[in-house]
C-alpha cells in the first residue's frame, strides 16, 4: 500500500545511518515510578524505543500500561522517574516533548457534533499546523487511514471503527517523532485493523518510534514488533519476539478430559511443568512426541475420559502464559 509521506519530517530514519549504527533512542525512560493512592501501579519502569522501532507493550488487564502511556505523554504526573523524549527531558519541558508525540489513547475522544474533518482540523492546530500544510496532512492522514469520504460527517455519527480511525489519524498529523498507540485496534474490524497496522509500519519505517500497547498478540508479530511486557509495575522481559521465544518459552501438550484433568507426569524431572486447569493438563516439553507416548500408558482409567491431546508450539502466546502465570495456574484446577 502506498500512502503518501507520513512521517517524513521525523528526520531520522535509517538511511541516514552508517550499516551497524543503532538508531539514537527517541524515547528513554528510567525508573517511573506511580502510585494511585496507596497502590503502587508502576515500580520502576524501565524503557528505551529507539528511532524506527515499534515496541509492543504487553501486559495483563490493569498490569499499568495506559498510566504509563498517559505520562509519557503528559497527561498524567509520576511520583518519580524520568522520562526523556528525542533528548527533551518531558517532566521539565513537558510542551516542548508534546510536540513531538503524537497520542491516540485508548478512549475515543472525538468532538460528536464536529466533521471530522474539523476535528481533524482542530487537533492539527493544537500540534502546530497551519494553513495549507494542515490540509495536505488532513488529506495524506485520510487517504492512509480510508477516512476521506468520512470527512465532511459528523464524528458522532460515525461507526465505532471509523471513529477509531479519525482518532488515530489525530495522531498522527503533526508526524510526531514518537508515536503512541493506546489499544489502537480495539474494536476495529479486520479492514480497519490492516489499515491501522499499515499506518504504524510505514511511521516507524520513516524514523518514528511507535509505543504501541495491545492486547492482540498476532498484531505484534503483524508489525514486526519488538515486547516490552508489563507485569506487577515493571518490565519482566523486553526483546525481539524470536529472542523471548527462543529464552522463555518450549513447546507444550495439552490433554483435555472430559472431567478434572488427572494431574500424571510420566517422565520423570517433567513434574514442574505440568500444569492442570479444569479439564485441561499442560505439560511444557522440548519432546512432545516422547511425552505423549509416555503420558499416554499411564493414564490409566483416566485414558477413557482423553478426548483430545494437541501440541502446542512455542510462540510469544506461550512465553506471554509462561511470564505472566495466565490461564494456567499451577497446582490443579481453579
Ligand atoms: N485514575 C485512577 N485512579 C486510581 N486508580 C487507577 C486510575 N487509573 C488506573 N488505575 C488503576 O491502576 C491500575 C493500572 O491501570 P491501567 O489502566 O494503567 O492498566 P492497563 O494495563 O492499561 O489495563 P488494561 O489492559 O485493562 O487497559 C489498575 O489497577 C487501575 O484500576
Amino acid at each position: 500500500m502506498t500512502t503518501g509521506p507520513l512521517v517524513g519530517a521525523a528526520g531520522s530514519g535509517a538511511a541516514a545511518r552508517a550499516p551497524g549504527e543503532a538508531a539514537p533512542a527517541v524515547l528513554d525512560v528510567r525508573d517511573l515510578r506511580k502510585s494511585y493512592g496507596e497502590s503502587p501501579v508502576l515500580r520502576g519502569v524501565d524503557l528505551e524505543v529507539r528511532a524506527g522501532e515499534i515496541v509492543s507493550l504487553l501486559g495483563p488487564n490493569g498490569a499499568g500500561k495506559s498510566t504509563f502511556v498517559s505520562i509519557v505523554a503528559g497527561l498524567r504526573r509520576a511520583d518519580s522517574g524520568s522520562v526523556t523524549i528525542a533528548g527533551v527531558d518531558a517532566i521539565a519541558q513537558p510542551r516542548a516533548a508534546r510536540r513531538m508525540t503524537g497520542l491516540a489513547p485508548q478512549d475515543l475522544a472525538v468532538y460528536p457534533v464536529l466533521s471530522a474533518r474539523h476535528n481533524l482540523r482542530l487537533f492539527g492546530e493544537l500540534a502546530g499546523l497551519r494553513g495549507r500544510e494542515l490540509s495536505r496532512r488532513i488529506d495524506e492522514v485520510a487517504r492512509a487511514l480510508r477516512i476521506e469520504p468520512l470527512l465532511n460527517r459528523p464524528a458522532g455519527r460515525l461507526s465505532g471503527g471509523q471513529k477509531r480511525r479519525v482518532h488515530t489519524a489525530m495522531a498522527l498529523l503533526h508526524r510526531p517523532r514518537l508515536l503512541l498507540l493506546d489499544e489502537a485496534t480495539a474494536g476495529a474490524d479486520v479492514e480497519t485493523r490492516t489499515y491501522l497496522l499499515d499506518v504504524v509500519r510505514e511511521l516507524a519505517a520513516d524514523g518514528s518510534a511507535v509505543v504501541y500497547s495491545t492486547h492482540y498478540l498476532q498484531e505484534v508479530e503483524m508489525l514486526g514488533a519488538s515486547v516490552a511486557l508489563l507485569e506487577a509495575g515493571t518490565v519482566i522481559a523486553r526483546g525481539p519476539v524470536r529472542d523471548l521465544v527462543a529464552g522463555h518459552s518450549t513447546p507444550a501438550v495439552e490433554f483435555r478430559f472430559a472431567g478434572p484433568a488427572p494431574l500424571v507426569v510420566a517422565e520423570p524431572g517433567r513434574e514442574d511443568f505440568a500444569v492442570r486447569r479444569g479439564d485441561l493438563l499442560r505439560i511444557a516439553t522440548p519432546d512432545p512426541a516422547a511425552t505423549i507416548a509416555a503420558t499416554i500408558p499411564a493414564l490409566g482409567e483416566d485414558a477413557g475420559r482423553l478426548r483430545g491431546v494437541e501440541i502446542v508450539q512455542a510462540s510469544l502466546e506461550t512465553v506471554y502464559l509462561a511470564l505472566t502465570g495466565r490461564r494456567y495456574a499451577s497446582g490443579g484446577p481453579s
